[in-house]
């Protein structure tokens, strides 16, 4: 029998903080860097109900490379397919940064959740606007999908990574010099140092991935196909080169951010989001990846 969701969410909860090993914050941006690791927050946005919460469900986070699954929503909605001669759609076995696979593969980069897909997908939204056109663009969606008008980008993470994106900086010069970048890399890298630094709890974010549940009565921002799609992309490169390990203990799709966030998405049934700023090696939540296996291991979520 299925655990009560409430109780469940409790004693993850409580499990999550009986823990001693939180991973370590983000060190490469450091107004990510100073994050108390121990805290943890969860959130299920059921597709028929109330969201439920419980830790620090209410703390605002950097989302980071959630963000990823947003932009691409957009780029996908402005340009359609044309995105697919830039980027492609397999899982990269490399971590999120890596530049040595995107110089073997002359430009192109795997997909659209690792740093340089995401750079491309960047460049795309922005076509030719101005990046505060595109950035508005990305805020209001995110605003729509959670229903919160408060959502916002936090100006001194974003101006931290940039001050540090060495890595992200050869990245996109590496694109241009492929000809897979049509604005120059510092105009595309401020847009994505800005998307990566929008702030939300994780009670927003479970209301945000909502429009990727496919369910009656949600809200309906893109198309059942291309919620298919980015579904089958979270769950094939959504934890990047932990992308396999992820799918083995929690079978569902999610996509992970460097600030400790993972959006996770049980198909027609809810949008989760848990939040713990303490990564594993691989980049990614290490109590938001443990809860969401003992999450989707009590209520059966696998989708396999
Ligand atoms: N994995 C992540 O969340 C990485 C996002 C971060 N902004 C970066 O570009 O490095």
């Amino acid at each position: 029998m299925r655990p009560d969701l409430p109780s469940l969410l409790r004693r993850i909860t409580d499990d999550a903080f009986a823990e001693n090993d939180w991973g370590a914050p983000a060190d490469y941006i450091p107004e990510l860097a100073r994050i108390k690791p121990a805290q943890f927050g969860i959130a299920v946005a059921p597709a028929t109900g109330d969201v439920m919460t419980a830790g620090d469900a209410t703390t605002p986070f950097s989302v980071q490379s959630v963000t990823k699954v947003f932009t691409l929503a957009i780029a996908l909605g402005r340009s359609g397919d044309q995105l697919w001669k830039r980027v492609g759609r397999e899982p990269s076995g490399r971590a999120f940064n890596s530049i040595m696979q995107l110089e073997q593969e002359q430009g192109r980069p795997r997909n659209p959740f690792i740093n340089a897909g995401a750079i491309v997908t960047t460049d795309q939204v922005l076509d030719q606007r101005e990046p505060k056109e595109a950035l508005a663009e990305i805020v209001r969606f995110v605003r729509a999908a959670a229903g919160n008008e408060d959502i916002h980008i936090n100006d001194r993470v974003a101006a931290s990574e940039a001050a540090h994106g060495h890595r992200n900086a050869a990245l996109a010069h590496f694109l241009a010099a492929y000809g897979n970048l049509r604005n120059t890399p510092e105009r595309t890298l401020g847009t994505y140092y800005h998307h990566c630094a929008i702030e939300m709890s994780a009670r927003d974010l479970a209301l945000a991935g909502r429009f990727l549940v496919d369910a009656p009565g949600l809200p309906r921002l893109i198309s059942r196909t291309r919620i298919r799609r980015i579904n089958a992309l979270m769950m094939t490169c959504g934890h990047y080169d932990g992308s396999g390990d992820f799918a083995y203990r929690v079978g569902i799709p999610a996509k992970s951010g460097v600030g400790g966030g993972i959006l996770a998405v049980v198909p027609g049934i809810a949008s989760i989001a848990v939040w713990s700023p303490g990564l594993n090696r691989y980049g990614n939540s290490l109590r938001g990846t443990h809860a969401l296996a003992q999450l989707s291991t009590a209520m059966e979520w696998s989708v396999f």
